[in-house]
């Protein structure tokens, strides 16, 4: 595949977003499953006013979603009184992207303006205390494919973006999460809203048992196939990141469990809870610009 792209490519991606909308973001939503990525109408993303939709295909050198029902495009608009910027469908490793080419967006959306980023996903609920619909705020993350150096800033470094080593010890901001769960009190959704931590492996392919009794051991909570290196990309530009996975399935643990991991399920427990994370998700980007404006 193409060489990394050079920041000179990217800034031309943003300067061309820049002409097409008079919208400048400071929150940037990554819609998985569930959150119009999928089913578009009743999705949060549909519910962004003033919307401007710029399909991947149109933005030069875009990469293009291919994942059955993953609609790629740019929703810029307005949640409430914020100016905000959705990707309706994110792009994935299995798909045969590298996973530069998959937090591309990450750095386009920094060159747009944004401070912050919600990174929403479908996952498996590996801790026995998750049920399906639960959500799980992200408290931090084990990089599994970085473990075999499969890393989105692997070769050459541009300062212009960030540091050739950054840390990674406060990726998941703390006062985002606390903000996160006075508002799931607030909406009565403490019971259903958890927090730990999620991994992502390669996919497509969903686990085998032995490798979630494993991911289990290490202190997994939640397993998916992305998120990961987007939040990686994010905190190496500076952007604030929040995280927050919708569990769809529960890991399966036993080699006598009648049933198997689907993606019809994914989208299905997705589509009922679209209305839930579309509430939540407009009140936590009302309150994180809240807080962003008095600093
Ligand atoms: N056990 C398990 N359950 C899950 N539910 C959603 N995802 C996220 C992956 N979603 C894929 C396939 O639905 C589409 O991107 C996963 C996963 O990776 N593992």
């Amino acid at each position: 595949g193409h060489k990394m792209y050079s920041y000179e490519m990217l800034v031309e991606m943003s300067d061309y977003l820049l002409t097409k909308t008079k919208i400048r973001p400071i929150i940037g939503i990554i819609c998985g499953s569930g959150m119009g990525s999928y089913w578009k109408d009743g999705s949060l993303a549909e519910t962004i006013t003033d919307a401007e939709k710029i399909p991947y295909e149109e933005i030069p050198n875009f990469p293009v979603s291919t994942v059955e029902g993953h609609h790629g495009r740019l929703v810029f608009g307005r949640l409430g009184d914020v100016p905000v910027v959705a990707m309706q469908g994110r792009f994935h490793y299995y798909e045969g992207y590298p996973l530069w080419k998959c937090c591309l967006p990450i750095r386009v959306m920094k060159l747009l303006g944004i401070k912050t980023l919600i990174a929403t996903n479908a996952a498996g609920g590996l801790n026995p205390n998750y049920k399906i619909g639960d959500l799980m705020i992200v408290n931090d993350h084990i990089n599994m494919m970085g473990f075999a150096g499969n890393n989105p800033l692997h070769g050459p470094n541009d300062e212009r973006f960030g540091p050739r080593f950054p840390p990674m010890n406060k990726a998941y901001n703390y006062e985002y999460r606390q903000i996160a769960k006075k508002v799931a009190k607030e909406l009565k959704l403490d019971n259903i809203v958890k927090e730990g931590v999620y991994t992502c492996l390669g996919g497509p392919n969903f686990e085998t048992v032995a490798e979630l009794r494993m991911l289990k051991m290490v202190g997994v909570d939640a397993v998916g196939m992305s998120t990961v290196h987007e939040v990686i990309t994010a905190r190496h530009c500076d952007i604030k990141v929040f995280g927050l996975s919708l569990i769809t399935n529960e890991c399966i643990t036993n080699y006598d469990a009648d049933t198997e991991a689907n993606h019809e399920e994914v989208l299905d427990v997705g589509r009922m809870r679209q209305e839930l994370l579309r509430e939540y998700i407009a009140r936590l980007v009302s309150e994180f610009a809240k807080i962003e404006r008095t600093k």
